[in-house]
């Protein structure tokens, strides 16, 4: 599988992400974890593809992203790296790989990136990770902030409610944000966070933000896919939008083959030799 070099107009940087930003153009962000829809999702034109620790919850059918570990994440992205050629890709760090020291962030980033072939990793948190996200910056590694609901700290707030809706959480949230431009991140997801905020935040920074739940002011939207295909029935919140009901369709189709093997219809003469 070849990749558009970064030198080719084509190739979505995230110094390409950035020029976006400046000119108004909107970012198209969802998740994969897996070949086949990484190389769908990557022909259909999206700008950046996160491969998500929500693997966790729609791969592995953990009930929270904390299980997963660093040699999974670098599984799943090395599935996606080989079938993308022109979206920018992202791994998420997982839980326990970076908020103990730097020089243990600095590891886990560089396994990740030697590894799996990803251009960036995305890590949860502000001010108190900051040493950690500077020391990966220094080698070179870009680094995806994302602020809000940080599903890692799920046990910490032992909610998925709305984050920032007080002025002092909203202020806090404001400040990381600046901090994570400001030591050189290229880009920050907000999420579940007061429309208004993320409006605010976004024109507080010259870095995208990319909203998941968090309204039509940021720079950039990010989904994961399996929600908004249909496939992750239950799963509902206000944010999502669905924009197909493949979880219906994969039903339907297994329906049939099953009923058409059990029939003897399958396979016809024609499907066989
Ligand atoms: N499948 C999936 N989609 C996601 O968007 C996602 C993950 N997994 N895993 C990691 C995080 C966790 N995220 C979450 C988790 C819960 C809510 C939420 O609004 N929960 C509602 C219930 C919604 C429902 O089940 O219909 C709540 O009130 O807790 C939002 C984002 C976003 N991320
Ligand atoms: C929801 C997005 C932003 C994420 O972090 C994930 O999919 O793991
Ligand atoms: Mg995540």
């Amino acid at each position: 599988m070849s990749t558009y070099t970064v030198e080719d107009p084509r190739k979505v940087t995230t110094r390409r992400l950035i020029e976006m930003k400046a000119k108004g153009e909107k970012i198209a962000m969802l998740t994969a974890y897996d070949y086949s829809m990484a190389k769908l999702v990557d022909e259909a034109g999206m700008d950046a593809i996160l491969v998500g620790d929500s693997a966790a919850n729609v791969m592995a059918g953990y009930p929270t992203t904390l299980p997963m570990t660093l040699d999974q994440m670098i599984y799943h992205a090395q599935c996606v790296v080989r079938g993308v050629k022109r979206a920018l890709v992202v791994c998420d760090m997982p839980f326990g790989t970076y908020q103990g020291n730097s020089i243990e962030a600095l590891n886990s980033a560089i396994r990740i990136m030697k590894e799996s072939g990803a251009e960036a990793v995305k890590m949860e948190g502000g001010a108190e990770i900051i040493e950690s996200i500077e020391r990966i910056l220094c080698a070179g590694i870009p680094v995806m902030g994302h602020l809000g609901l940080t599903p890692q700290s799920i046990n910490k707030f032992g909610s998925y409610n709305v984050r920032a809706r007080n002025e002092a959480e909203a202020q806090k949230l404001i400040e990381d944000a600046k901090l994570l431009e400001q030591v050189g991140s290229f880009a920050i997801v907000l999420e579940k966070i007061p429309a208004a905020l993320a409006t605010k935040v976004s024109e507080s920074v010259s870095i995208p933000t990319i909203g998941i739940g968090a309204g039509n002011g940021c720079d950039g939207q990010v989904l994961v896919m399996q929600d908004m295909l249909g496939i992750n029935k239950g799963f509902s919140p206000r944010f999502l939008r669905r924009y197909a009901d493949l979880g219906t369709i994969v039903e339907d189709a297994v329906g049939n083959y099953i009923k058409d093997v059990k029939s003897t219809d399958f396979p016809n003469e024609s499907e066989q030799y």
